[in-house]
């Protein structure tokens, strides 16, 4: 369930006053989705996304709205973020910040195609372009300090010999500087479940809460981690280059990130491997998560190492 703050007709009613959306037809809760509460608020104008947020603060989240309203501005496929009638973007309900948006066309694609694929690849070059002119900056809360700082809280939690293979792939990441590399502003979550497909094309592109200013192709490797790996962690080759060669196709790879990229897909595989493993081991108070399978990344981990030539 992801309905965390119920919100009533007669309490929606008065908000959607604030908006010129219309008047309400039918709110809908969704049941998808594990952090925030949305809504599919349909009104006379249209359908839209209400999400109430259930950890993020209001002043947490201009950095991540504004870049919504940015990268839509730019025709990138993700929800433009509705302001109210005082050209807020963030209200709130039920004591928690909102933000609406407009429902894109689409739904998860558990088993993307090959052509899929490389349409994701291809918007999220163009992201990533279009992100260029965003001028915010927002440090990686996830990058490689945190797992540094996280992996020895999980070793004796950890069988021996899984513990001994995480310590490894620390210590392979910390002798990795990525300074060179290009940086920008990056999705750092793009999962399947975080893309809406209209057929083969991407309906747009959601969930931006893990957005930061990072090196552009480790959001290349977290996103072809996820599409194009099979569930035993084997890497799917058609698919894979169907998006590598869609993402080079707008933004193509210098010869450093080249170099970068077999280090930099275990150390989007690492970063998840981690979060798993915390919210196995240690779930947050409070906060209401399915805790996913962390050896999943174990596997895509190894499976890289094994194919260490895996190119570009
Ligand atoms: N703009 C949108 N248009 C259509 N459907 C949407 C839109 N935004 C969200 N959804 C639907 O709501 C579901 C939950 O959204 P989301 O994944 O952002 O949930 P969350 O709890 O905020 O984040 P997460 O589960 O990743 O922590 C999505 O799977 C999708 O079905
Ligand atoms: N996409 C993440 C969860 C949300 O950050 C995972 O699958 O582990």
């Amino acid at each position: 369930m992801s309905v965390f703050t119920t919100v009533a007709i007669d309490e929606i009613t008065p908000f959607l006053h604030r908006y010129s959306l219309g008047q309400l037809v039918e709110l809908k809760g969704i049941s998808a989705g594990v952090t925030n509460t949305n809504y599919f608020v349909t009104t006379t104008h249209g359908k839209y996304v209400l999400t109430l947020f259930e950890t993020l603060r209001a002043d947490e989240l201009p950095f991540y709205v504004n870049l919504m309203v940015h990268l839509a501005q730019h025709g990138i496929a993700v929800a433009a973020p509705i302001a109210n009638l005082q050209h807020q973007y963030i209200d709130e309900l039920n004591g928690k910040p909102t933000l609406i948006v407009p429902c894109l066309p689409g739904s998860v694609a558990e088993s993307p195609t090959t052509e899929q694929c490389a349409q994701v690849g291809e918007m999220l070059a163009q992201m990533h372009l279009a992100a260029a002119s965003y001028t915010a900056q927002m440090p990686n809360p996830r990058g490689p300090h945190w797992w540094a700082a996280t992996a020895p809280t999980l070793y004796p939690l950890m069988k021996p010999q899984d513990a001994e293979l995480l310590a490894a792939e620390v210590a392979l990441q910390a002798q990795h500087q990525h300074d060179t590399l290009p940086t920008g502003v990056i999705h750092a979550d793009l999962f399947r479940d975080n893309a809406l497909m209209n057929g083969e094309h991407v309906g747009g592109f959601i969930d931006f809460y893990y957005a930061c200013t990072d090196v552009l192709l480790y959001d290349l490797a977290i996103t072809l981690n996820d599409w194009c790996v099979l569930e035993d962690g084997e890497i799917d080759d058609e698919r894979a280059l169907a998006m590598l060669t869609a993402y080079q196709s707008v933004r193509p790879l210098n010869p450093a990130e080249i170099q970068a990229w077999p280090t930099l897909l275990r150390a989007a595989a690492l970063r998840f491997w981690v979060s798993r493993l915390l919210d196995f081991y240690q779930p947050a108070a409070g906060e209401m998560t399915f805790a996913k399978d962390p050896s999943h990344f174990q596997r895509v981990i190894l499976r890289h190492a094994q194919r260490c030539n895996f190119w570009v």
